[in-house]
Protein backbone atom coordinates (compact mmCIF):
# COMPACT_ATOMS: atom_id res chain seq x y z
CA UNK A 1 0.00 0.00 0.00
CA UNK A 2 1.02 3.42 -0.75
CA UNK A 3 2.09 5.65 2.22
CA UNK A 4 0.46 8.66 2.58
CA UNK A 5 2.27 12.39 2.99
CA UNK A 6 2.04 12.13 6.74
CA UNK A 7 4.07 8.47 7.04
CA UNK A 8 6.31 9.76 3.91
CA UNK A 9 7.43 12.25 6.51
CA UNK A 10 8.14 9.97 9.04
CA UNK A 11 10.92 7.27 10.10
CA UNK A 12 10.42 4.27 12.30
CA UNK A 13 11.69 4.21 15.44
CA UNK A 14 12.07 1.97 18.68
CA UNK A 15 12.71 2.27 22.14
CA UNK A 16 11.77 1.64 25.30
CA UNK A 17 8.09 3.37 27.09
CA UNK A 18 6.12 3.20 30.72
CA UNK A 19 2.57 3.38 29.87
CA UNK A 20 1.32 4.59 33.06
CA UNK A 21 2.79 5.49 36.83
CA UNK A 22 4.09 2.24 37.72
CA UNK A 23 6.98 3.55 35.31
CA UNK A 24 7.88 0.25 34.17
CA UNK A 25 9.38 0.12 30.66
CA UNK A 26 8.88 -1.81 28.11
CA UNK A 27 9.60 -2.19 24.26
CA UNK A 28 7.41 0.15 22.35
CA UNK A 29 7.53 1.25 18.46
CA UNK A 30 7.08 4.74 17.63
CA UNK A 31 7.65 7.09 14.84
CA UNK A 32 10.13 10.03 14.24
CA UNK A 33 10.10 12.57 11.57
CA UNK A 34 12.23 12.36 8.60
CA UNK A 35 15.27 14.75 8.73
CA UNK A 36 14.39 18.09 8.29
CA UNK A 37 17.32 21.04 6.61
CA UNK A 38 18.46 22.29 9.89
CA UNK A 39 18.08 18.62 11.49
CA UNK A 40 20.77 16.65 12.62
CA UNK A 41 19.86 12.52 13.10
CA UNK A 42 21.79 10.75 15.38
CA UNK A 43 22.05 6.94 15.88
CA UNK A 44 21.82 6.97 19.80
CA UNK A 45 25.48 4.65 21.63
CA UNK A 46 24.17 5.97 24.98
CA UNK A 47 21.78 6.99 27.22
CA UNK A 48 22.53 8.71 30.63
CA UNK A 49 19.99 7.69 33.45
CA UNK A 50 18.95 10.56 35.55
CA UNK A 51 16.38 10.94 38.37
CA UNK A 52 14.05 13.51 36.63
CA UNK A 53 13.45 9.96 34.41
CA UNK A 54 12.27 8.63 37.52
CA UNK A 55 10.44 11.09 38.35
CA UNK A 56 8.81 11.76 35.18
CA UNK A 57 8.05 7.66 34.49
CA UNK A 58 6.13 7.03 37.70
CA UNK A 59 4.43 10.77 37.57
CA UNK A 60 5.90 12.20 40.85
CA UNK A 61 5.66 16.17 39.28
CA UNK A 62 1.97 15.22 38.09
CA UNK A 63 2.41 16.41 34.27
CA UNK A 64 3.42 13.19 32.69
CA UNK A 65 2.01 12.33 29.08
CA UNK A 66 2.24 8.74 28.79
CA UNK A 67 3.47 6.70 27.00
CA UNK A 68 7.16 8.13 27.47
CA UNK A 69 10.13 7.56 26.35
CA UNK A 70 12.86 9.03 28.72
CA UNK A 71 16.26 10.21 28.34
CA UNK A 72 18.01 13.27 28.06
CA UNK A 73 21.93 12.58 28.33
CA UNK A 74 22.14 11.40 25.00
CA UNK A 75 25.30 10.56 22.95
CA UNK A 76 25.79 9.19 19.55
CA UNK A 77 27.06 9.65 16.27
CA UNK A 78 25.64 12.21 13.27
CA UNK A 79 24.13 9.52 10.18
CA UNK A 80 22.33 12.36 8.48
CA UNK A 81 22.31 16.07 8.40
CA UNK A 82 19.70 18.41 6.32
CA UNK A 83 20.91 20.83 3.49
CA UNK A 84 21.23 24.10 5.78
CA UNK A 85 23.03 22.17 8.37
CA UNK A 86 26.94 23.59 8.83
CA UNK A 87 27.68 22.90 12.31
CA UNK A 88 27.91 18.94 11.86
CA UNK A 89 28.67 15.93 9.33
CA UNK A 90 28.22 12.67 8.65
CA UNK A 91 30.26 10.69 11.30
CA UNK A 92 30.39 13.26 14.28
CA UNK A 93 30.30 12.42 17.98
CA UNK A 94 27.54 14.47 19.33
CA UNK A 95 25.08 14.79 21.87
CA UNK A 96 21.74 15.66 23.02
CA UNK A 97 20.53 17.12 26.30
CA UNK A 98 17.55 18.14 28.09
CA UNK A 99 15.88 20.62 25.20
CA UNK A 100 15.62 19.94 21.96
CA UNK A 101 13.60 23.23 20.74
CA UNK A 102 12.63 26.54 22.00
CA UNK A 103 11.11 29.94 19.82
CA UNK A 104 14.68 31.13 18.58
CA UNK A 105 13.34 34.62 18.97
CA UNK A 106 12.51 35.57 23.12
CA UNK A 107 14.88 37.25 25.10
CA UNK A 108 16.47 34.10 26.48
CA UNK A 109 16.94 32.81 23.26
CA UNK A 110 18.47 35.93 22.12
CA UNK A 111 21.11 35.69 25.28
CA UNK A 112 22.06 31.92 24.42
CA UNK A 113 19.52 30.83 27.68
CA UNK A 114 17.22 28.72 25.35
CA UNK A 115 16.79 26.50 28.29
CA UNK A 116 14.42 29.68 30.11
CA UNK A 117 12.49 30.06 26.96
CA UNK A 118 8.92 30.28 27.80
CA UNK A 119 8.02 28.14 24.74
CA UNK A 120 11.39 25.50 25.72
CA UNK A 121 10.65 22.24 23.68
CA UNK A 122 12.08 19.23 26.05
CA UNK A 123 13.53 16.44 24.76
CA UNK A 124 10.58 13.80 25.93
CA UNK A 125 7.83 14.51 27.68
CA UNK A 126 6.95 17.70 25.52
CA UNK A 127 4.99 18.77 22.50
CA UNK A 128 6.23 19.96 19.11
CA UNK A 129 4.20 23.41 17.85
CA UNK A 130 2.98 20.56 15.18
CA UNK A 131 1.65 18.41 18.11
CA UNK A 132 3.95 16.18 17.29
CA UNK A 133 4.91 14.29 20.65
CA UNK A 134 8.75 14.25 21.45
CA UNK A 135 10.60 10.86 23.32
CA UNK A 136 13.86 10.74 24.87
CA UNK A 137 16.77 8.54 24.44
CA UNK A 138 16.19 4.87 25.42
CA UNK A 139 15.58 4.65 21.75
CA UNK A 140 17.72 3.72 18.86
CA UNK A 141 17.66 7.37 16.89
CA UNK A 142 16.86 10.88 17.31
CA UNK A 143 15.80 13.81 14.75
CA UNK A 144 17.31 16.95 16.55
CA UNK A 145 17.69 20.49 14.92
CA UNK A 146 21.11 21.27 14.73
CA UNK A 147 21.29 24.40 17.26
CA UNK A 148 20.28 21.68 20.33
CA UNK A 149 23.23 19.22 19.29
CA UNK A 150 26.71 19.56 21.13
CA UNK A 151 29.80 18.60 19.75
CA UNK A 152 31.75 15.87 21.65
CA UNK A 153 35.24 16.81 22.62
CA UNK A 154 37.59 14.33 20.89
CA UNK A 155 38.98 12.63 24.37
CA UNK A 156 35.60 13.16 26.17
CA UNK A 157 34.29 9.51 25.85
CA UNK A 158 30.68 9.20 24.82
CA UNK A 159 29.66 6.85 27.39
CA UNK A 160 31.09 8.31 30.70
CA UNK A 161 30.76 11.85 29.31
CA UNK A 162 27.05 11.31 28.34
CA UNK A 163 25.72 12.25 31.85
CA UNK A 164 27.42 15.85 31.62
CA UNK A 165 24.26 16.72 29.44
CA UNK A 166 22.33 17.23 31.72
CA UNK A 167 24.00 16.23 35.14
CA UNK A 168 27.18 18.30 34.21
CA UNK A 169 25.53 21.75 32.85
CA UNK A 170 22.76 21.21 36.23
CA UNK A 171 25.78 21.93 38.47
CA UNK A 172 28.40 23.79 36.03
CA UNK A 173 25.37 26.86 34.82
CA UNK A 174 24.94 27.81 38.81
CA UNK A 175 28.08 27.89 39.71
CA UNK A 176 29.11 30.26 36.77
CA UNK A 177 26.13 32.48 36.87
CA UNK A 178 26.09 32.69 40.53
CA UNK A 179 29.74 33.25 41.11
CA UNK A 180 30.85 30.19 43.35
CA UNK A 181 33.91 30.01 40.90
CA UNK A 182 36.72 31.20 42.86
CA UNK A 183 39.41 29.41 43.92
CA UNK A 184 40.27 28.47 47.48
CA UNK A 185 36.66 29.34 48.48
CA UNK A 186 34.56 26.53 50.17
CA UNK A 187 31.66 24.58 48.29
CA UNK A 188 29.51 22.32 50.09
CA UNK A 189 27.80 19.62 47.74
CA UNK A 190 24.25 18.35 49.39
CA UNK A 191 23.32 15.12 47.96
CA UNK A 192 25.93 12.60 46.40
CA UNK A 193 24.05 10.98 43.22
CA UNK A 194 24.47 11.73 39.80
CA UNK A 195 24.51 15.24 39.75
CA UNK A 196 26.50 15.73 42.93
CA UNK A 197 29.46 13.86 42.32
CA UNK A 198 29.84 15.71 39.28
CA UNK A 199 29.60 19.03 41.21
CA UNK A 200 32.58 17.68 43.49
CA UNK A 201 34.67 17.52 39.94
CA UNK A 202 33.97 20.63 38.73
CA UNK A 203 34.58 22.51 42.22
CA UNK A 204 37.77 20.95 42.20
CA UNK A 205 38.40 21.79 38.76
CA UNK A 206 37.44 25.56 39.61
CA UNK A 207 39.72 25.29 42.50
CA UNK A 208 37.25 25.22 45.48
CA UNK A 209 37.65 23.23 49.10
CA UNK A 210 34.80 20.95 48.75
CA UNK A 211 32.73 18.96 51.57
CA UNK A 212 30.84 16.53 50.59
CA UNK A 213 26.66 16.64 52.59
CA UNK A 214 25.70 13.28 52.42
CA UNK A 215 22.57 10.92 54.14
CA UNK A 216 25.13 7.81 53.38
CA UNK A 217 28.50 7.37 55.70
CA UNK A 218 29.38 4.56 53.70
CA UNK A 219 30.05 7.09 50.59
CA UNK A 220 32.62 8.96 52.82
CA UNK A 221 35.83 6.99 51.76
CA UNK A 222 34.59 7.16 47.90
CA UNK A 223 34.01 10.75 48.07
CA UNK A 224 37.50 11.77 49.35
CA UNK A 225 39.12 9.17 47.53
CA UNK A 226 37.53 8.53 44.31
CA UNK A 227 35.90 11.63 43.55
CA UNK A 228 38.75 14.13 45.23
CA UNK A 229 36.54 16.26 47.94
CA UNK A 230 38.45 17.65 50.81
CA UNK A 231 36.10 16.50 53.73
CA UNK A 232 32.66 14.81 54.23
CA UNK A 233 29.78 15.57 56.62
CA UNK A 234 26.86 13.17 57.31
CA UNK A 235 23.34 14.76 56.95
CA UNK A 236 20.63 12.89 58.61
CA UNK A 237 22.75 11.57 61.54
CA UNK A 238 22.00 14.43 64.21
CA UNK A 239 24.53 13.20 66.49
CA UNK A 240 27.11 13.56 63.87
CA UNK A 241 26.15 16.59 62.71
CA UNK A 242 26.16 18.27 66.08
CA UNK A 243 29.53 16.93 66.58
CA UNK A 244 30.68 18.11 63.08
CA UNK A 245 28.43 20.92 62.64
CA UNK A 246 30.70 23.00 65.75
CA UNK A 247 33.29 22.74 63.25
CA UNK A 248 31.55 22.98 60.20
CA UNK A 249 29.03 25.98 61.02
CA UNK A 250 29.24 29.14 59.31
CA UNK A 251 32.16 27.83 56.87
CA UNK A 252 30.86 27.74 53.88
CA UNK A 253 30.81 29.52 51.55
CA UNK A 254 28.48 28.01 48.79
CA UNK A 255 26.53 25.35 48.59
CA UNK A 256 24.13 23.41 45.78
CA UNK A 257 21.91 21.38 46.91
CA UNK A 258 20.92 18.16 44.39
CA UNK A 259 18.60 16.12 47.02
CA UNK A 260 16.06 14.68 45.18
CA UNK A 261 13.92 14.47 48.01
CA UNK A 262 11.98 17.15 50.75
CA UNK A 263 14.61 17.75 53.18
CA UNK A 264 15.16 20.71 55.41
CA UNK A 265 17.01 23.34 54.11
CA UNK A 266 18.30 24.74 57.93
CA UNK A 267 20.89 22.34 58.97
CA UNK A 268 21.95 23.56 55.30
CA UNK A 269 21.87 27.53 56.24
CA UNK A 270 23.62 27.18 59.11
CA UNK A 271 26.79 25.55 57.28
CA UNK A 272 26.94 29.09 55.11
CA UNK A 273 29.02 31.84 56.26
CA UNK A 274 27.41 35.37 55.86
CA UNK A 275 26.79 36.41 52.43
CA UNK A 276 27.02 32.64 51.93
CA UNK A 277 24.88 31.08 48.75
CA UNK A 278 22.70 27.95 48.48
CA UNK A 279 21.75 26.84 44.85
CA UNK A 280 18.97 24.60 44.79
CA UNK A 281 18.82 22.40 41.43
CA UNK A 282 17.34 19.10 43.21
CA UNK A 283 13.85 19.30 42.16
CA UNK A 284 11.40 17.13 45.14
CA UNK A 285 8.05 17.22 44.23
CA UNK A 286 6.78 18.98 47.26
CA UNK A 287 8.18 22.72 48.43
CA UNK A 288 10.88 22.89 50.95
CA UNK A 289 9.88 25.67 54.19
CA UNK A 290 12.26 28.23 53.90
CA UNK A 291 14.19 29.78 57.19
CA UNK A 292 14.01 33.01 56.66
CA UNK A 293 15.68 33.81 59.99
CA UNK A 294 18.91 32.49 59.06
CA UNK A 295 18.45 33.84 55.95
CA UNK A 296 18.24 37.09 57.18
CA UNK A 297 20.20 37.37 60.00
CA UNK A 298 22.98 36.29 57.84
CA UNK A 299 22.79 38.10 54.43
CA UNK A 300 22.66 34.84 52.76
CA UNK A 301 21.00 34.36 49.29
CA UNK A 302 19.02 30.98 48.01
CA UNK A 303 18.42 30.58 44.60
CA UNK A 304 17.77 27.60 41.82
CA UNK A 305 19.06 26.53 38.32
CA UNK A 306 18.08 24.58 35.63
CA UNK A 307 20.09 23.16 33.35
CA UNK A 308 21.67 25.74 31.02
CA UNK A 309 21.71 26.87 27.35
CA UNK A 310 23.35 25.90 24.62
CA UNK A 311 26.37 27.71 24.11
CA UNK A 312 27.11 26.96 28.23
CA UNK A 313 26.69 23.19 27.86
CA UNK A 314 29.14 23.44 24.59
CA UNK A 315 31.33 25.57 27.48
CA UNK A 316 31.16 23.22 29.87
CA UNK A 317 31.55 20.13 27.85
CA UNK A 318 35.18 21.56 26.56
CA UNK A 319 35.78 22.36 30.09
CA UNK A 320 35.00 18.70 31.77
CA UNK A 321 37.22 17.56 28.22
CA UNK A 322 39.89 19.80 29.27
CA UNK A 323 40.00 18.95 33.31
CA UNK A 324 39.83 14.75 32.16
CA UNK A 325 36.35 15.15 34.36
CA UNK A 326 33.39 12.61 33.28
CA UNK A 327 30.77 11.13 35.44
CA UNK A 328 31.45 7.53 37.58
CA UNK A 329 29.26 5.49 35.43
CA UNK A 330 27.36 2.00 35.97
CA UNK A 331 27.28 0.73 32.04
CA UNK A 332 23.63 -1.42 32.28
CA UNK A 333 21.58 -3.08 29.27
CA UNK A 334 18.50 -2.11 28.30
CA UNK A 335 16.62 -5.01 29.93
CA UNK A 336 18.28 -4.22 33.20
CA UNK A 337 16.19 -0.95 33.03
CA UNK A 338 13.49 -1.54 35.38
CA UNK A 339 16.16 -3.03 37.62
CA UNK A 340 18.30 0.38 37.80
CA UNK A 341 15.02 2.67 38.41
CA UNK A 342 14.26 0.62 41.44
CA UNK A 343 18.26 1.24 42.52
CA UNK A 344 17.90 4.55 41.56
CA UNK A 345 15.03 5.34 43.76
CA UNK A 346 16.83 3.81 46.77
CA UNK A 347 20.07 5.77 46.38
CA UNK A 348 21.67 2.69 45.09
CA UNK A 349 23.86 3.97 42.08
CA UNK A 350 27.76 4.75 41.95
CA UNK A 351 26.96 7.54 39.96
CA UNK A 352 25.32 7.36 37.27
CA UNK A 353 23.52 4.60 35.07
CA UNK A 354 24.31 4.93 31.46
CA UNK A 355 22.36 2.70 28.93
CA UNK A 356 24.47 0.51 26.43
CA UNK A 357 21.98 1.71 23.72
CA UNK A 358 23.66 0.06 20.92
CA UNK A 359 24.68 -2.89 21.96
CA UNK A 360 21.66 -4.11 23.64
CA UNK A 361 18.22 -2.25 22.17
CA UNK A 362 17.39 -4.31 19.01
CA UNK A 363 13.79 -5.27 18.80
N1 LIG B 1 17.67 21.77 38.00
C1 LIG B 1 17.93 20.98 36.99
O1 LIG B 1 18.17 21.45 35.88
C2 LIG B 1 17.99 19.50 37.21
C3 LIG B 1 18.66 18.69 36.28
C4 LIG B 1 18.78 17.34 36.56
C5 LIG B 1 18.21 16.78 37.70
N2 LIG B 1 17.53 17.61 38.55
C6 LIG B 1 16.95 17.08 39.79
O2 LIG B 1 18.01 16.99 40.73
C7 LIG B 1 17.74 15.93 41.66
C8 LIG B 1 18.94 15.03 41.70
O3 LIG B 1 19.11 14.34 40.46
P1 LIG B 1 20.20 13.17 40.33
O4 LIG B 1 20.04 12.61 38.97
O5 LIG B 1 21.49 13.63 40.81
O6 LIG B 1 19.60 12.12 41.39
P2 LIG B 1 20.33 10.98 42.23
O7 LIG B 1 19.27 10.07 42.69
O8 LIG B 1 21.48 10.43 41.46
O9 LIG B 1 20.94 11.80 43.48
C9 LIG B 1 20.13 12.37 44.47
C10 LIG B 1 20.86 12.30 45.80
O10 LIG B 1 20.01 12.82 46.80
C11 LIG B 1 20.15 12.02 47.97
N3 LIG B 1 18.94 12.08 48.77
C12 LIG B 1 17.71 11.64 48.44
N4 LIG B 1 16.84 11.89 49.43
C13 LIG B 1 17.55 12.51 50.42
C14 LIG B 1 17.21 13.07 51.68
N5 LIG B 1 15.96 13.01 52.13
N6 LIG B 1 18.20 13.66 52.40
C15 LIG B 1 19.45 13.74 51.92
N7 LIG B 1 19.82 13.22 50.74
C16 LIG B 1 18.89 12.62 50.00
C17 LIG B 1 20.39 10.63 47.46
O11 LIG B 1 21.07 9.82 48.39
C18 LIG B 1 21.22 10.88 46.21
O12 LIG B 1 22.58 10.80 46.52
C19 LIG B 1 16.46 15.27 41.16
O13 LIG B 1 15.37 15.80 41.88
C20 LIG B 1 16.39 15.69 39.70
O14 LIG B 1 15.08 15.68 39.18
C21 LIG B 1 17.42 18.94 38.33
ZN1 LIG C 1 18.36 15.25 33.89
ZN1 LIG D 1 12.68 31.66 23.24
Amino acid sequence: MAKSAEEENQQEAFGWAATDNSGILSPFNFSRRENGDDDVTLKILYCGVCHSDLHTLRNEWGFTFYPVVPGHEISGVVTKVGKNVTKFNIGDRVGVGVLVGSCKTCECCEQDLENYCPRIIFTYNSYNPDGTKNYGGYSDMIVVDQRYVLRFPDNLPLDAGAPLLCAGITVYSPMKYYGMTEAGKHLGVAGLGGLGHVAVKIGKAFGLKVTVISSSPQKESEAINRLGADSFLVSNDPAKMKVHKKSAIGTMDYIIDTVSAVHPLLPLLSLLKVNGKLVTVGLPNKPLELPVFPLVMGRKLIGGSDVGGMKETQEMLDFCAKHNITADIELIRIEEINTAMERLAKSDVRYRFVIDVANSLSQ
